[in-house]
């Protein structure tokens, strides 16, 4: 049974989801990073929030792990590229909790209109300040929305609601959806310039880091009023608080900082700064939407293999998962296969999928050949990792799909070109579930892949089979099957040979010097 960690506070509803779906779950909150390393190998998952932090260190640790579930959106907390080498998916839930987000940047939006933390508290101290506080109305005002995606987005729609005017800084917003949403697209420059709020809603990335610095602030427009619940590392704090020293920017609103927990900070104690501690997502409604999900996606994967809302691998959805099972083990065997049998660099790989094979969502088939490919050729190739190394090693990956699978109802082939020439197999499901191959290097054959074989490029010529069996019977090995193959009689011709033990290189050296012999190669499933 997949046993999961759940090490940041979440919903109860996340342990009854991850029980009743028949995992076993343990809620440790709070741990030091030693304390999770010392225990993450336990676990096949690990649900967090933005508390814990999934670095390189932990993941090493982490020799059972197969998915990080974050019941939110940032994932700044996760090292991708860290969890990705090691065949860890990555998920998050993107939109159990924009609508809260928004909302909390509305209400940082109204709170600095109209100062409401200040007037609250001077008012509870018993002073009546009614001449103190003078707000500013929202109606007619220009609200800039640097990042518009789901929360951004959201939003403006709000704002546009209130009847301000929306600009948008968003390089990824089409012209399409900034008139759906009935704003206007900006540049940067543009919206510093015109907005009276600006509110920020992008990821933390390096294109965004720092996106409000001293030079970005300098340009807005004096009196200008910021919200940030987004990231921290999206504003210079030391730039903001000299702009609001000087009078320039009139107020800040903040639910981020760059460093959290934040429990001194420079800006702390400042009148004109709003702060709240990373509430962005915290309600009831939020909090529930995404440990909900989170539970579920997680189990999904564990319990069945269903990818949703993964950043580092192709999504499968429950109802494919049991249809793209045995296209899995096919694909990954046909992987492995041609992985075995090439011997000089990879430069490409096609994968042709015909017939009800195209039909399929081919990314993870795809994925699961090039994890089948690079194994044989390096360690700790795993499906999620296989296409970033692939991309990293300049290996060019294509995919074809054609609806016709001439004699076969559904065939993959995997055709390989490496540097001195190109290899393929190719295979079929055998009565909907068992993987057969059906051709190699172009020549038909039919045979089950088993977990010892022997692969073998003969002349096709009287007696290579008698001498092949003899030299293999000499030398203790029992032959399981034996399938042949040719494109014509006397021409090339293949030999596929499942045997109950594996031979090594001596045997091998042997079979390579019976006549016909062109080339043998042992290979391992
Ligand atoms: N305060 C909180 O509790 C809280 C809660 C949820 C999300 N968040 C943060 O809010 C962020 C946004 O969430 P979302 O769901 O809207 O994400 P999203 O991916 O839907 O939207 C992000 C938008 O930023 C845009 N963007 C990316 N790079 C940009 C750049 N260089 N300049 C301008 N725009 C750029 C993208 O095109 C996208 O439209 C998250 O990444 C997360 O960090 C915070
Ligand atoms: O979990 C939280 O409270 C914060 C979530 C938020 O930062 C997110 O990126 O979804």
């Amino acid at each position: 049974m997949p046993k999961v960690l759940i090490s940041d506070s979440l919903s109860p509803r996340a342990v009854e989801i991850f029980r009743e779906r028949g995992l076993e779950v343990d809620v440790k909150t709070g741990l030091k990073p030693d304390e999770l390393k010392a225990i993450i190998g336990e676990y096949d998952g690990l649900a967090i929030r933005s508390a814990t932090k999934v670095t390189k260190d932990i993941l090493s640790a982490a020799t059972n792990l197969k998915v990080v579930g974050r019941a939110g959106i940032g994932v700044d907390n996760v090292d991708v590229p860290a969890a990705t080498a090691r065949g860890v998916v990555v998920m998050n839930t993107p939109f159990g909790n924009s609508i809260t987000t928004a909302e909390h940047a509305i209400a940082m939006m109204f709170a600095l209109a109209r100062e409401i933390p200040a007037a609250n508290a001077s008012t509870h101290a018993g002073k009546w300040e009614k001449n103190r506080f003078m707000g500013v109305e929202l109606y007619g005002k220009v609200l800039g929305v640097i990042g518009c995606g789901n929360i951004g987005g959201i939003v403006a729609d709000r704002a546009v609601g209130l009847k301000m005017k929306v600009v948008a800084f968003d390089p990824f917003l089409s012209p399409e959806r900034a008139q759906e949403l009935g704003v206007e697209k900006v540049e940067l420059e543009d919206l510093l310039r015109r907005a009276d709020f600006i509110t920020l809603h992008t990821p933390l990335t390096e294109q965004t880091k720092n996106i409000l610095d001293a030079k970005a602030l300098a340009k807005t427009k004096p009196g200008v009023r910021i919200i940030n619940c987004a990231r921290g590392g999206l504003i210079v704090e030391e730039a903001l608080k000299a702009a609001l020293d000087a009078g320039h920017v009139a107020g800040a609103a903040l639910d981020v900082f760059a460093v959290e927990p934040a429990k001194e900070h420079p800006l702390f104690g400042n009148e004109k700064v709003i702060c709240t501690p990373h509430l962005g997502a915290s309600t009831t409604e939020a909090q529930e939407n995404v440990a909900l999900q989170v539970a579920e996606q997680m189990s999904d994967y564990l319990m069945t293999g269903a990818v949703v809302n993964a950043l580092n691998m192709p999504s499968v959805s429950a109802e494919d998962a049991p249809k793209l099972r045995p296209y899995m083990k096919l694909a990954e065997q046909l992987g492995s296969f041609a992985g075995q049998i090439t011997e000089t660099g990879i430069k490409a790989v096609t994968i042709e999928y015909e017939g009800q094979a195209a039909e399929l969502n081919t990314r993870p088939l795809t994925a699961i050949v090039l994890k089948g490919l690079l194994s044989p050729l390096m360690e700790s190739v795993n499906m999620v990792n296989a296409p970033v190394i692939c991309k990293e090693r300049d290996i060019k990956v294509s995919e074809t799909k054609r609806e016709l699978a001439g004699d076969y109802q559904t065939l993959v082939r995997v055709i390989v070109q490496t540097e001195q020439r190109t290899r393929s197999v190719a295979g079929t499901l055998f009565g909907g579930d068992k993987p057969r191959l059906v051709e190699i290097e172009e020549v038909p054959i039919e045979a089950e892949v088993t977990p010892n074989m022997l692969f073998i490029r003969n002349e096709d010529k009287p007696g290579f089979i008698g001498k092949l069996g003899t030299t293999l019977g000499d030398a203790g090995v029992n032959i399981a099957t034996f399938h042949l193959g040719r494109t014509a009689p006397g021409a090339n011709a293949i030999a596929l040979v499942s045997v109950d033990q594996a031979m090594g290189e001596g045997l091998l050296g042997t079979i390579r010097g019976l006549p016909s012999v062109v080339r043998a190669k042992e290979l391992s499933f």
